[in-house]
């Protein structure tokens, strides 16, 4: 066997960025999600939203997904009560925060239903209100991720961008950008967003739903070929950024 060179450089990775696809209530949606490499799929257990999901359909969803594919669970405002028993119908589910929560009822929620959590920080688009991102994570310290998502009316799902230049350089979190990513501008989004957090993860529901014939978007059903080019495009993305240890 030849010796290791150790003149030879070292190897250069490329940062591989997660992948949430986020909405989902059909199973063909799933497996698309899961045949395109998604690491996470979410459920929304908000019952105002067009993709609703009850407890058991997710359950039933939830079945099909393969080991090492995280489930999420989303929530509005929910009650602690409401996600321990979901939990305890869903294993290995984390739990992502996109309402009105205080830090404190996130980890007490959390905590009583023994999972990791994300909390949503909803970043305005007007430009002139302030988003003190750097306080919010250490207020949210004990969360897994902070996901970041444009501050809309009805909370979430909106496929509306904020602006990702205003996001500060360092933030001590491992932080998921979302609101508004589709097939073509996440690549962008990764190279706005990579460095500032622990690291980067993406998420998508709107970008990667279907068309009704008359051309408005059908939310809570997903189109297998945008997911898989959300995904290429990631991949694409990852593969231009090389990460030097
Ligand atoms: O999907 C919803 O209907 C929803 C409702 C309430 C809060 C959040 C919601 N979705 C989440 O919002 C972000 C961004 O979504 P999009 O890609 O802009 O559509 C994502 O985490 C969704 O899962």
């Amino acid at each position: 066997m030849t010796a290791p060179d150790p003149h030879r450089s070292p190897p250069t990775f490329a940062h591989r960025t997660r992948i949430k696809i986020c909405g989902l209530t059909r199973e063909a949606d799933v497996d698309a999600a899961v045949a395109a490499g998604a690491d996470a799929v979410g459920f929304v257990r908000y019952p105002h939203s067009p993709r609703h999901v009850s407890a058991a359909r997710a359950a039933q969803l939830l079945a099909r997904v393969p080991p090492f594919v995280t489930p999420v669970l989303l929530y509005v405002n929910a009650d602690t009560t409401e996600i321990i028993a979901d939990c305890a119908m869903l294993p290995g589910a984390t739990i992502q925060f996109h309402g009105d929560e205080s830090a404190i009822q996130c980890a007490d929620a959390a905590r009583a239903a023994q999972r990791p959590w994300m909390r949503a920080a909803r970043i305005p688009v007007d430009s002139e209100r302030d988003f003190d991102l750097v306080k919010f994570a250490h207020d949210h310290a004990g969360a897994q991720g902070i996901l970041l998502d444009t501050l809309v009316e009805g909370y979430g799902g909106s496929g509306k961008c904020f602006d990702w230049s205003r996001l500060p350089p360092n933030v001590p979190a491992h932080l998921v950008l979302s609101g508004g990513l589709t097939p073509a501008n996440v690549s962008d989004g990764i190279a706005a967003l990579r460095g500032r957090g622990r690291s980067l993860a993406v998420d998508v529901s709107s970008g990667v739903e279907a068309h009704g014939p008359d051309g408005k978007p059908l939310k809570g059903i997903k189109d297998a070929d945008k997911i898989h080019r959300f995904v290429a495009a990631v991949r694409a993305a990852d593969a231009a950024i090389e990460f030097h240890p």
